[in-house]
């Protein structure tokens, strides 16, 4: 059975400080209420003394989240404890984070005091937080750059106040891995009442180490982590929850585990982004865009015949429906026929090697190549092929300031017949030569072209519909000349009705 890790969440504090991230009352709670579904042990909800609003929003999602404890964030100052106190009232499980800087720069510098002053306002700060909820967390501001000494002195004095939280943020990402595990090793061995409290780690990404340092906190003892959706928080950001939990689920011999139910980090963490205004990059662990997307060949190819040969995580187990198999200039025939049997396509591998060529040369130019383009790719390889009885073997067309001209030559079974109309333009005039070698009456009813993407360039797409008696079929070309791809639809519709030559 596996130790627990709690998951403290503060996207809605540390994250909620971002430039731009900032979030009204009423969109707190539905984000609240999303990671209580998540399955997060803590919340941090805000920092209640810092305005009305945040207040506000604290005291809301007290009301709003009940298996969470709802937590908020306070300075070592008793008016910023008794406002939390307040704003926390009618939380159902509630806790007071306080604290203090500890290092040299945070003591000197920014606190203008000293060593001995910030333990003695440290404990103040606990002692008068008791006074309002059993369940104090203790934040040591900046204890990445801190002196082990000292800030194990800090601990010890803080959990005798009766802290039953400690955090040790590393404040400033400034850490490495094994120095922040060391820190924690540390604290587990030098802490002499360590054993009544529980260690939390809260890294920064300044130098992209925060959740290699989350980890190294957990393998040395730490049980709470202090994470936020995709990532977001103070400059570079804080750890990102999803990054943490599929960690520990990927390295089960850790042995330590979350309550977090991993399917729905997909839909949270694209929620968060959307509600902040702050997009997850594509190539973002777990949540980005590309990270279950497999776009060069050999990666392709071993994804199609086995999924691990190139995922570590099953895409399904974070809410996604499958991996992304991208057919780009760097997909190879594997990717390629497995993208068209999932369009219903079966081709013989001469068949493959054709389109698969015409494939690599739109890839060059197109970077991402789509369904419908394949679609257009299909029909432009395997059209002699795929054994249709009418084809279109000529198209001449007379258009501009004359009267729309159109001559054809199509092939209808074993005959190859040549007809020439005008029409109301080029499209009308092809129709009407077409219908002129068949014996059929046939209508088109619905005729619809499209853009495949944009651009003078692009490739027009056209369905129509075609009418013989009471038989309606549907025919469907693509090509970059629109009246060319006008008139194949047509004949596509034409085979589907099984039309006849006319004889002469
Ligand atoms: C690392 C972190 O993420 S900490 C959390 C950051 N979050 C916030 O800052 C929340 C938003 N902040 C605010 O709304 C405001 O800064 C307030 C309400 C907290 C304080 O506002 P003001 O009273 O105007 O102070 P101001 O912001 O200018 O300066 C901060 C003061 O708090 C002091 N302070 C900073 N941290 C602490 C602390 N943990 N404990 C005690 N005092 C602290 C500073 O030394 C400074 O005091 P000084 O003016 O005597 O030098
Ligand atoms: C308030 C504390 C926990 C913090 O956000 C930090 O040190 O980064
Ligand atoms: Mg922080």
């Amino acid at each position: 059975m596996s130790e627990k890790l709690f998951i403290f969440d503060t996207t809605l504090r540390d994250g909620e400080q971002v430039p731009g991230c900032q979030l009204n009352t009423i969109e707190k709670i539905e984000v609240a209420r999303a990671l209580e579904e998540l399955g997060v042990d803590i919340l941090e909800a805000g920092f209640p003394i810092s305005s009305p609003g945040d207040f506000n929003s604290v005291r809301e999602i007290s009301k709003a989240v009940s298996n969470p404890t709802i937590c908020a964030l306070t300075r070592a100052v008793q008016k910023d404890i008794d406002v939390a106190a307040d704003a926390l009232a009618l939380a159902k499980h509630k806790r007071i984070h306080t604290g203090i800087g500890v290092s040299h720069s945070h003591i000197y510098d920014k606190l203008k005091s000293t060593p001995e002053e910030i333990i003695e306002r440290a404990v103040a700060a606990v002692k008068h937080a008791k006074k309002y909820v059993e369940d104090v967390e203790f934040y040591a501001e900046d204890a990445g750059r801190a002196d082990n000494e000292y800030l194990a002195r800090v601990i010890e004095a803080v959990i005798k106040a009766g802290a039953t939280v400690v955090n040790i943020p590393d404040t400033t990402g400034y850490c490495l891995p094994q120095e922040y595990g060391r820190k924690i090793k540390y604290l587990m061995e030098n802490v002499g009442n360590i054993h009544k409290a529980i260690i939390s780690t809260h890294c920064h990404n300044d130098l992209g180490m925060a959740t290699a340092n989350t980890l190294e906190a957990v393998i040395n003892g730490a049980r709470q982590a202090e994470v936020t959706i995709n990532g977001i928080g103070e400059r570079a950001g804080n750890t990102s929850l999803e990054e943490v939990v599929m960690a520990l689920r990927c390295h089960k011999h850790l042995n330590v585990d979350t309550s977090i139910n991993s399917k729905l980090l997909t839909s949270t963490s694209r929620m968060v982004a959307s509600m902040m205004n702050m997009p997850v990059q594509a190539n973002k662990a777990i949540v980005g865009r590309n990270a279950f997307a497999h776009s060069s060949g050999i990666h392709q190819d071993g994804v199609l015949k086995s999924r691990e040969s190139y995922e570590i995580i099953n895409p399904v187990d974070v809410g996604l429906d499958e991996s992304v198999i991208a057919l780009t200039a760097r997909s190879g025939r594997a990717a390629l026929n497995h993208r068209l049997e999932l369009l219903g396509f079966k081709l013989e591998q001469k068949e493959l090697d054709e389109v698969y060529a015409k494939f690599l040369e739109l890839a060059d130019k197109k970077k991402d190549v789509r369904d419908d383009d394949l679609l257009y790719l299909v029909g432009a390889a395997t059209g002699e092929k795929v054994g249709k009885r009418i084809k279109l073997k000529y198209l001449q067309i007379l258009t501009g300031t004359l009267i729309p001209t159109a001559t054809v030559i199509v092939k209808i079974g074993d005959s190859e017949r040549t007809a020439t109309c005008t029409g109301n333009g080029p499209v009308d005039a092809a129709v009407k030569a077409i219908k002129t070698l068949i014996n059929e009456t046939v209508q088109i009813t619905e005729f619809l072209i499209q853009a495949m993407n944009k651009g003078s360039d692009d490739v027009g797409r056209v369905h129509v519909q075609v009418k013989c008696g009471s038989m309606l079929v549907h025919g469907f070309s693509a090509n970059t000349d629109v009246v060319k791809a006008a008139v194949e639809a047509f004949v596509d519709g034409l085979n589907l009705l099984n039309v006849t030559e006319k004889t002469e």
